[in-house]
């Protein structure tokens, strides 16, 4: 027989009333199986039949895209802006390689998250969601563990950056604010040449108003997935659409547990060595009024191995509207969504589970 489920009650007691995570979870009692707390209901597992992880003919005969792997070693290049416009209007993810960003360095940004997720319990429950000793640093567990019925296997810490306050990273954690901030130097002009490409295809320019829109605050998750003991019926992240301009993600060297939408399937987004991920998130799927793909992905939980990422998110400021691009609807076009302030669109996000494209479609014109 085995060992009986942990009950919810003492469960959230433990991950999120004494704020210990999962990973403490993990490292104090270490589950034999999975707390009923974190079982997802079947409708929201990632099951092995839902899964494109080879290419190849399927049953149908068709063949399974694959997420393009594109080399920018020369972003001039018009063969880059092609490739990166075609996968943002239709995958709505790319992988690039050849950015400039060595893999000793993606290397060295790893082994600090890693850092500061073994710290003592202690240490990191200062800077716990809520009363963290920094403004511009939080840790957490789950997606919004007071309105989820099911964790997700997941913690991580949220960094604001906010270069234009003396010495913003003064109160983060010093076993690796250091190399976020470095991080947050390298992927910036990456970020900002992608969008640029992305514009350009648009016909529209990047004014200080635009930049503000798309880029003007900058923020990064680094996630940590510890080992599940079933991860078939836990998720790592829930199925969401990002809810920014763009996502830079370093994942994981080896373990692949990322997927992205694809029909009624999910898509394998594999781990290749010195890669960065790059996703289109919400805000450019409106600025661009559904030229560009916004697409929902999730994130499994693996049985043996920890697995860490680091999302770097471009988005826009709080207080800007969003709404499809004057360049767009140039020629009479219909907007398919109503103009927002970026801050209440980040407020439905966050006040609600992770639940798929929902928040897109709040604000979608009948
Ligand atoms: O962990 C990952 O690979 C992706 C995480 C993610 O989707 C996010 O932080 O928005
Ligand atoms: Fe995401």
């Amino acid at each position: 027989m085995p060992p009986n489920r942990l009950n919810d009650v003492a469960v959230t007691d433990f991950v999120v009333n004494q704020r210990n995570g999962v990973k403490g979870l993990v490292n104090v009692i270490s589950p034999k199986t999975l707390p009923s707390r974190y079982i997802q209901l079947p409708e929201n597992r990632v099951t092995t039949e839902k899964l494109i992880i080879e290419t190849g003919k399927g049953k149908d005969g068709l063949l399974s895209p694959v997420i393009p792997v594109i080399d920018v070693s020369d972003w001039k290049n018009p063969n880059v802006a092609e490739e990166i416009c075609e996968a943002a209007a239709t995958l709505g993810f790319f992988q690039i390689v050849n950015h400039g960003v060595s893999v000793d360095e993606l290397n060295e940004l790893r082994a600090a998250g890693r850092g500061f997720f073994d710290l003592p319990a202690e240490e990191k429950k200062r800077y716990w969601k809520g009363s963290s000793v920094s403004e511009t640093a939080w840790y957490m567990t789950s997606f919004n563990p007071y309105e989820e019925a099911k964790l997700e296997w997941r913690d991580f810490i949220k960094f604001e950056f906010r270069p234009h306050l003396v010495d913003f990273a003064a109160t983060w954690p010093s076993v690796c604010r250091d190399e976020v901030v470095k991080h947050s130097h390298r992927m910036k002009p990456i970020g900002k040449n992608i969008l640029e490409i992305l514009m350009n295809n648009l016909n529209a320019s990047i004014d200080h108003s635009k930049e503000q829109i798309l880029m003007g605050t900058l923020r990064m998750n680094i996630n940590f997935y510890p080992e599940c003991p079933e991860p078939k019926l836990a998720v790592g992240t829930g199925r969401h659409s990002d809810i920014n301009t763009l996502t830079l993600l370093l994942q994981d060297d080896i373990i692949g547990s990322l997927y992205a939408r694809y029909g009624d399937k999910w898509l394998h987004v594999p781990p290749v060595r010195g890669a960065i991920v790059v996703n289109i998130g919400d805000i450019l799927q409106i600025l661009s009024n559904d030229r560009y793909k916004s697409v929902e992905h999730v994130v499994m939980a693996n049985q043996f191995l920890s697995r860490i990422s680091f999302a770097f998110y471009c988005g826009p400021n709080n207080d800007s509207a969003i709404e499809p691009l004057a360049e767009v609807l140039e020629n009479g076009e219909k907007p398919l969504y109503k103009s927002t302030v970026y801050s209440d669109y980040m407020k439905h996000f966050f006040e609600r589970p992770h639940t798929g494209k929902k928040t897109i479609e709040w604000i979608k014109l009948p």
